[in-house]
């Protein structure tokens, strides 16, 4: 076969501008849609002074969890992706009053993500597609994620999330305590350099091969300063130099050989780590490759790290959990949904839910009684 023959009839295209002068660009946009600048969209929903306190108490708590000045336990909880803001405030009304029973050995933040990476294609989450019928209203996501998370807010629960768009941070990133980047991006740099700007602590998740070594090196390349291309509060594209991040931390989350989140794989995981001059602890994901993506499963591996906990670990700073109101997960359409049930990963259904974090908690008490971190 010729190379000419394998050329697609539109790569091969050339369009005429109105000025009759040949371009070759933009041969596949069916259209560009300019977006409202961050700032009117964060002035609609400002923060609140008592809000922005929260948040700016729970970055810090994290990040000293995460450094090992705080014993306590830093637990990323809630649904795999938020869907229907009316469930998702429903579980933070549930979660919240757990944050405050538990202050003592937990510090528990909620799941609030609106943006999922998929291995192929597949529903991205609620701001591109808000109303999961194809239609792609990213004004509305955008605006809608920003209430989601102020109302998650004003129960009291920080907000955790994943950055995966390089540009929705400036959207929402003032009422997020704690960033995810996922397991599909810890190599690119683009996420990378986004991630030395943030203002809160990251995890970096191991790559879905398995490989540690990317989200360790995700947190060496997003401490050091950067400059990349961006965009400012008026949406205006934007050379950015960031002084870099230094609350990064590494997440274990199984990958295509399996679980690594037993005993030799986080100590394998620290070692990594220590060698790059980061000492640290480590966030564990009990759901992805740990799990099998099995939600009952996904529960046994809290169990189990529940116990190491309670043995006197002191490499485990956090776990993450994917939990709902209803248990098992539905395919998303915007017709005939079961309320409070996941549209991507299967997750832990509430009452489940609500005892694991009471093992959480005395797992942590169990490691005080041990000497804690000493
Ligand atoms: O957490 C959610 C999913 O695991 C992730 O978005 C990938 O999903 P997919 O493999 O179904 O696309
Ligand atoms: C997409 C997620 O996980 P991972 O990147 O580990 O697949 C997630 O936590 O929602």
């Amino acid at each position: 076969m010729s190379p000419s023959s394998t050329t697609s009839a539109t790569t091969a295209a050339r369009t005429s501008t109105a000025s009759g002068t040949a371009s070759t660009s933009n041969l596949r946009v069916r259209a560009l849609e300019p977006l409202e600048p961050p700032r009117d969209v964060v002035a609609a929903r400002p923060l609140s002074e008592a809000a922005a306190d929260l948040v700016a108490r729970s970055r810090q708590a994290a990040a000293a969890i995460m450094a090992g000045h705080d014993d306590r336990l830093l637990v990323l909880v809630g649904p795999c992706s938020i869907h229907d803001p009316s469930a998702a405030l429903d579980y933070a009304h549930r979660l919240a009053p757990l944050r405050e029973a538990y202050a003592d050995q937990l510090e528990i933040v909620m799941r609030v993500y609106f943006e999922k990476p998929r291995t192929t294609i597949g529903w991205k989450g609620l701001i591109n597609d808000p109303g999961m019928d194809e239609s792609y209203d990213v004004h509305r996501g955008l605006r809608l994620a920003r209430s989601v998370l102020l109302d998650v807010l004003a129960t009291g629960l920080p907000a955790g999330t994943e950055l995966l768009e390089p540009t929705s941070p400036q959207y929402l990133a003032d009422a997020v305590s704690w960033g995810a980047i996922g397991a599909r991006t810890p190599e690119s740099q683009v996420h990378r350099q986004l991630v030395s700007g943030l203002s809160m602590p990251v995890g970096f998740k191991n790559a879905t091969d398995g490989s540690v070594q990317a989200a360790v090196d995700g947190c060496r390349a997003s401490a050091a300063e950067q400059t990349f291309f961006g965009i400012d509060d008026e949406g205006r594209a934007c050379a950015v130099s960031t002084s870099g991040n230094p609350d990064c931390h590494v997440i274990l989350r199984g990958g295509h050989a399996g679980p690594n989140y037993g005993a030799d794989s986080r100590r394998a995981a620290l070692d990594l780590l220590a060698s790059a001059g980061m000492p640290g602890r480590l966030v564990l994901d009990a759901s992805h490759g740990n799990s099998g993506k099995d939600h009952v499963r996904q529960a046994a591996v809290v169990r189990e790290l529940a116990h190491d906990i309670a043995a006197g670990d002191r490499g485990i700073g956090g776990v993450m959990l994917e939990s709902f109101l209803v248990p098992g997960k539905q395919a998303p359409a915007p017709e005939d949904l079961t309320y409070g049930q996941s549209v991507t990963d299967a997750c832990i259904g509430w009452d489940v839910t609500a005892g694991l974090l009471g093992e959480l908690a005395s797992a942590v008490n169990a490691r005080r009684e041990k000497g804690g971190l000493a």
